[in-house]
């Protein structure tokens, strides 16, 4: 089933056009990776997906946006609720100077939520979700800066989740992780997809290649070739995808 679906897509500065009249269809539940060399407007296209480009003035979006069949830009949309639905991690893990279970709770809190039974309840299933309960659960009140780099971006994901998205966009998330750390990231990503629908922007081609089902390839704000992973990766059908997938470029 289609979660999202982008119609014709551009993005705009003064100077340059960011992303070409993309249209591309991002399916329940699976991994979408969206891969491309640097610059070729990835992360511009996420943040799109539930407009957090609107803090950048410079950029100006057209076309549509559909999550479940309704556009994220049209006027009546909450964005606040929007970004409760699209949850967002980053690439460098970002906690709060808090400690880790106020890290978790922080969403809840800001949506409402005021029965600390419940609060705790979601807290340790989210940790848990995130792969981290097991790590943390004797010393939920320290510092998250305590953590590891990968536990903390781990904490980020839990963080993201704890206010249940249906949608968890992930930009580079393992870009600043050791390899141990980014293979757990991957196993965890493989686990959340029975649960979320995840679009992750990724330089790392043989990570887009193990974690996603689908994987879209960028060129100069252009949308080259979108596929099953394992169709792209094997047989993709064009030049430009073939020999970005060579290492030739980017
Ligand atoms: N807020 C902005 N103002 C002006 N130009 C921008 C802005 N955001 C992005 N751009 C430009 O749009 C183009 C695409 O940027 P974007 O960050 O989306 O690409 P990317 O593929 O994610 O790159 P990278 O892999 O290096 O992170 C770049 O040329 C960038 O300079």
């Amino acid at each position: 089933m289609v979660k999202i679906s982008v119609k014709n897509l551009s993005a705009y500065t003064k100077r340059q056009q960011i992303l070409r009249k993309i249209n591309l269809d991002i399916y329940e539940k699976s991994v979408t990776a969206i891969i491309g060399p640097s610059g070729c407007g990835k992360s511009t296209f996420l943040r799109s997906l539930n407009r957090m480009n609107d803090f950048f003035e410079d950029i100006t979006l057209e076309g549509e946006v559909l999550l479940d069949n309704k556009n994220i830009y049209d006027k009546d949309v909450n964005v606040f609720e929007l970004r409760k639905k699209v949850g967002m991690v980053f690439q460098k893990p970002n906690p709060f100077p808090k400690s880790i279970f106020e890290n978790v709770a922080y969403g809840l809190k800001i949506h409402g939520i005021k029965d600390k039974k419940l609060i705790e309840e979601k807290v340790i299933w989210a940790l848990k979700e995130a792969n981290l309960y097991e790590e943390v659960k004797d010393k939920l009140n320290d510092s998250a800066f305590s953590l590891s780099g990968g536990q903390q971006q781990r904490l980020c994901i839990a963080r993201a989740i704890a206010v249940e998205p249906e949608v968890l966009l992930m930009d580079e998330p393992a870009s600043a992780l050791d390899p141990i750390s980014t293979l757990q990231l991957e196993r965890l990503i493989e686990k959340l997809k029975r649960d979320f629908t995840i679009v992750i922007v990724t330089h790392n081609i043989q990570q887009a290649g193990r974690v996603s089902d689908y994987t879209a390839f960028f060129y100069m704000g252009e949308l080259v070739e979108y596929d099953k992973t394992e169709r792209l990766f094997t047989t993709p059908k064009k030049k430009l995808t073939e020999d970005y997938l060579e290492g030739k470029f980017g």
